[in-house]
């Protein structure tokens, strides 16, 4: 927030050195913090419209402070040349700095861990993002030396006319809607948030035909296992998602192999990573495996049927959607469900493998 001051700062400076580059900013930014309060609720996503309704509180929040500051500063001392600061204009900053700026890195805080700076870039900040850019930012040097640079350097030849691209970097869509305000459709770092609950993981394994009793009640090990997976105990972390590059969340898939096991031995066999790791083919045997991946696509299916609209309804409303904020959030809402049912078709695609194995071993 503190650029976003500045630059609110040097749009109200007459003859500001910036104003060039300020006044060819975007008047006004798609991002949900702007939206209509029925396309808030269009985003049909609990996380993203939590985040919405937290922005939102801050910038309100943040109004009454700055107007209790400034309520007796004199115009001399203004450091807004007197102008209004309001949530309105807070939030135009604010959106301006999330959609435009680059983190840089600054000192070196420890090791060559660096603390990383947003800096506003005029010219390179026309860069749109891709997943494969043509191009990437460049830069020479810490910002507390003299001879800092960045620079935009292309990848390969890029012809005439045509976008120079960069990678914002491996987001999710929440990212992408909060900050620039767009959605990249089949994006392979979109996730689903769920919350790590027994008995829906109870109700799953039995919507998927797989019978254990470990789900409600876990005995003592396997207890202790889901301790370490920061899954049980006051401070236990219980969002884990679905999709994404890692598939499954390493700590639910470790969960569910590991509560669908009677085998202690065999599970004590393994460290957690392999436990949780979605490419690691059945350690604790096949029929354990396809009890698990069938239980998240049972998961996939609750979450799926979470959500009040259909694929099919969205479409529809995308074609007659009237306003460019409907229409972002219910492309958004579309990806999420598009992304949990990538999962179920990875995970049946394997399921049925391992069934395949299953039934040539038993031949
Ligand atoms: C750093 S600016 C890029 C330049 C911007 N297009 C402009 O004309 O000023 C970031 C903004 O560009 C747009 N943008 C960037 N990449 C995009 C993409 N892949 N799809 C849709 N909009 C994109 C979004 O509005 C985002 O907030």
């Amino acid at each position: 927030m503190r650029l976003g001051l500045k630059l609110l700062q040097e749009r109200a400076t007459t003859r500001s050195f910036w104003w060039p580059y300020i006044s060819n900013l975007p008047e006004t930014f798609s991002i949900p913090i702007f939206f209509p309060g029925d396309d808030i609720k269009n985003l049909h996503y609990a996380p993203l419209i939590h985040q919405v309704n937290k922005r939102c509180r801050f910038l309100l929040e943040f109004e009454k402070e700055i107007k209790s500051i400034l309520g007796n500063v004199s115009l001399r001392n203004h450091p807004f040349g007197g102008q209004d600061v309001n949530s309105s204009s807070l939030g135009w900053a604010m959106s301006a700095v999330s959609s435009r700026a680059f983190q840089l890195y600054g000192e070196i805080l420890y090791s060559d861990k660096h603390k990383n700076i947003p800096m506003l870039l005029p010219l390179i900040d026309m860069c749109n993002h891709s997943f494969a850019p043509n191009a990437q930012i460049v830069q020479e040097q810490n910002m507390n030396s003299q001879n800092m640079s960045i620079k935009v350097v292309a990848d390969m030849q890029i012809k005439q006319d045509t976008h120079v691209l960069l990678n914002y970097g491996s987001l999710s869509n929440d990212f992408f809607l909060l900050d620039y305000g767009f959605v990249i459709p089949s994006n392979p770092h979109d996730h689903v948030e769920l919350k790590y609950d027994e008995a829906l993981l109870d109700a799953a394994s039995l919507a998927a035909g797989v019978s254990s009793s470990s789900f409600l009640s876990p005995s003592d090990w396997q207890q202790d296992i889901l301790s370490r997976l920061n899954l049980r105990g006051d401070e236990a972390l219980l969002k884990v998602t679905l999709g994404g590059p890692g598939l499954v969340d390493g700590r639910l898939l470790a969960a569910l192999r590991v509560l669908l096991s009677s085998n202690k031995e065999t599970v004590q066999r393994h460290d957690l990573d392999t436990l949780g790791s979605v490419s690691e083919e059945a350690p604790l045997g096949t029929s354990t495996e396809v009890a698990a991946l069938r239980t998240v696509i049972a998961l996939c299916v609750v979450a799926l049927e979470s959500f009040p609209t259909k694929i099919m309804q969205d479409e529809s409303i995308l074609k007659t959607a009237t306003s460019y904020s409907t229409e972002l959030a219910v492309r958004f809402r579309m990806q999420k469900k598009l992304t949990i049912i990538d999962v179920m078709r990875k995970l049946t695609r394997k399921v049925k493998k391992l069934s395949e194995m299953e039934s040539t071993a038993r031949n």
